[in-house]
């Protein structure tokens, strides 16, 4: 029945049969209410959120507990903080005056003083601290939310991604100016000059590349950015280091032409929230549903972001239309979200107490003119904590997004730390290069949000320089991994995929761009099993990468897109692996057979070599029919560094 929640179980479960009938791309109709749908009108309740700020109300006793606890409860309470803390990435909302009783809420101001005492001393236990976030009236007494933030190192802080998404003009690169930079915007462009990164971006006014800013909370959750005097830059390094939470911002672009890069950013940045833009004079237009679909396609939580609330003011139709037009096609049954208007700082703890329970989907209104609202949208985001929590001891695999060439350091990729820990002078494995193989390389430097360190763990963002490598034999979608994974590249895999929207029909031989994390590039589609697919349509899909083989993972999430077509899915099994040990002795006679036919000599033997299991990479091709494209590159060599047999994989 819902198309987008059925896409996570498409993910989540390959083997699930499709829905009786699947509700073809309905988040590309918001006109189709879901008024009649009464699990849409569903309220939300304080309670578990899965952002880690879980607000469980302590089961451990009654909400007298904390006034006076036994040694034994208090141990206990520790225990049960502690694990809060490591759930939540170091932070938690902890609620005082709310126990299991029945609905008896609130302390009288005693009980409250003494039960806050408590949680204090069980912050210092684990070295956090206790910042107020409101206090309400119950029957019994008073209630209060706290955040408890745990205590950071100068050079260490939360990291948080934001993707900022919305049809051109919504404002997005200006919200972000006003955010970071601390000045707000005259209407005609002036705070998004600060952001640009490109002259013709200036020019036009438009984003066309991914960009990155960062806004720094500090331990009591206030801003850290500070205006910018003199005109140059922001300096990230004084914001990181007086910053508890750090939120990066990525910036994508509104135009349907840059899609690809937006694409890249959602699937490739790892955003944990998604920020939707939605300009309240223009509405509902353009790119703003498609980002959304995106979003919702990679179960990424949205957030939305009504700006120019100075340009139409609540009594003019156009707002309150945009406004009913936003909500209706939140409810509606393609994204099933609960749309929550944030109107105060209740209602900002609240939604960010339940935000990753990715149904609620806060709305805030805002002015990056005159500023309103822009106080609860920053407090909403010092709240918000990353959704996945990284274990160091696994492995390190690091994907590039980026690579540079610095004057006087050389070869600089950067990325996203997936798991493990990278740490200084390592020696990761590069690669997939055009063959499959990796290469051994040192990590000569590390800067985390320009900042120098000595190491990188999961879930952050970093830079390396590396040793003698040239920047050319480095592109977007490679990884460093560690020696232990023994990482292979791989040409050819399956996944479960739904097409969200295709004109006629999908069959084989179709070729479109796949995304996966920072990868993208065309695949074809060699077998399926179903004739065709069409809007709505479940199937499990064999591709085939035409240029290079790449780095992939089981159950990775992709997105598979040609201009308006779009299909999303999961990778479920990887075929045609290169083996390391085949790519380099391929590569070995490559460069055998290059030296001798360039000395003359009778090296045809091995050229030939080379050239004749073309035929058997072929046979994958041939069940395809595609050639491979990549702009000069050893066509032969490549192939015969695939191992034979692809004719039985599938
Ligand atoms: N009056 C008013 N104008 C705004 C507001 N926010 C943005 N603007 C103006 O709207 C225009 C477009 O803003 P941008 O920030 O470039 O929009 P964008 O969404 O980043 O556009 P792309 O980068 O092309 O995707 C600029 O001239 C801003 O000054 C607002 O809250 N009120």
């Amino acid at each position: 029945r819902c198309l987008l929640l059925d896409m996570a179980s498409a993910a989540t479960c390959p083997g699930s049969t499709p829905p009786e009938s699947i509700v073809p791309a309905c988040m590309f109709a918001p006109d189709r209410g879901c008024a009649d749908d009464p699990s849409c009108e569903e309220d939300f309740e304080d309670g578990e959120g899965t952002n880690g700020q879980s607000v469980d109300y302590l089961d451990l006793s009654k909400k007298l507990i904390l006034v006076s606890p036994t040694g034994e409860q208090y141990d206990s309470l520790l225990r049960q903080l502690r694990e809060r803390i490591e759930e939540g990435c170091g932070e938690t909302i902890y609620v005082v005056g709310m126990g299991s009783d029945g609905g008896d809420y609130g302390l009288d101001e005693k009980d409250m003083e003494a039960s806050v005492a408590t949680v204090r001393s069980l912050c210092e236990q684990i070295e956090a601290d206790l910042i107020l976030l409101r206090e309400r009236m119950e029957s019994g007494g008073k209630i209060r939310d706290y955040l408890i933030r745990r205590r950071v190192g100068e050079q260490d802080f939360l990291e948080v991604r934001v993707a900022v998404v919305g049809n051109v003009d919504a404002g997005k690169s200006t919200l972000l100016g006003v955010l970071t930079h601390g000045e707000l915007d005259n209407g005609r462009g002036f705070a998004r000059q600060k952001l640009f990164r490109h002259k013709h971006e200036m020019e036009s006014g438009r984003t066309s590349s991914v960009g990155n800013d960062i806004l720094g909370f500090d331990q009591e959750g206030q801003v850290v950015n500070k205006p910018d005097s003199h005109g140059g830059g922001l300096d990230w390094t004084k914001i990181c280091e007086k910053s508890s939470k750090v939120i990066t911002f990525i910036d994508l672009a509104g135009h349907e032409k840059y899609l690809k890069t937006t694409v890249f950013g959602m699937t490739g940045h790892l955003p944990d929230f998604c920020m939707l833009m939605v300009g309240s004079n223009a509405g509902i237009v353009g790119m703003t549903k498609e980002h959304l679909g995106l979003a919702l396609a990679l179960n990424v939580p949205v957030f939305v972001v009504v700006t120019k609330i100075d340009m139409c003011p609540a009594n003019i139709l156009q707002a309150t239309e945009t406004l009913k037009l936003l909500q209706r096609l939140l409810k509606s049954p393609g994204c099933r979200k609960i749309p929550v208007l944030v109107q105060n700082k209740d209602d900002v703890v609240v939604t960010a107490s339940n935000f990753s329970s990715e149904r609620m989907c806060p709305i805030f209104q805002i002015s990056n003119v005159t500023g309103e609202n822009m106080d609860l949208l920053k407090m909403f985001l010092n709240l918000l904590s990353p959704r996945t929590t990284f274990n160091n001891d696994e492995p390190a695999e690091f994907q590039i997004d980026d690579t540079y060439s610095v004057p006087g350091v050389g070869t600089v990729v950067s990325g996203t730390t997936l798991r493990g820990l990278i740490r200084l002078n390592d020696t990761l494995l590069l690669g997939p290069d055009p063959l499959g193989t990796f290469i051994p390389i040192a990590v000569k430097s590390i800067h985390r949000k320009r900042m120098p360190v000595r190491e990188v763990h999961g879930g952050q963002t970093a830079s390396f320089a590396l040793k003698k490598i040239k920047r050319s034999s480095i592109r977007k979608g490679m990884v460093m991994v560690s020696p232990k994974l023994m990482p292979q590249a791989t040409w050819e895999f399956e996944a479960e995929i739904l097409v969200l929207h295709h004109p006629t029909t999908i069959s084989p031989r179709y070729q479109a761009m796949v995304h996966c994390g920072s990868i993208r590039q065309t695949a074809t589609i060699l077998t399926m099993n179903k004739d065709c697919l069409r809007t709505g349509d479940k199937a499990s899909v064999h591709f085939r990468f035409i240029k290079t083989p790449e780095y992939l993972h089981c159950d990775q999430k992709l997105v598979f897109r040609e201009g308006r077509t779009k299909a999303v899915g999961t990778i479920t099994k990887l075929l045609q692996s290169v083996s390391t040990q085949a790519a380099k002795a391929q590569q070995a006679k490559c460069q055998v057979s290059r030296k001798s036919s360039r000395e003359g000599t009778s090296g045809s033997e091995d050229a030939g070599s080379t050239a004749r299991p073309l035929k058997s990479g072929g046979g994958g091709r041939r069940r395809g029919g595609q050639r491979h494209r990549g702009k000069g590159q050893n066509t032969a060599a490549m192939s015969s560094a695939m191992p034979t047999g692809a004719a039985g994989l599938s």
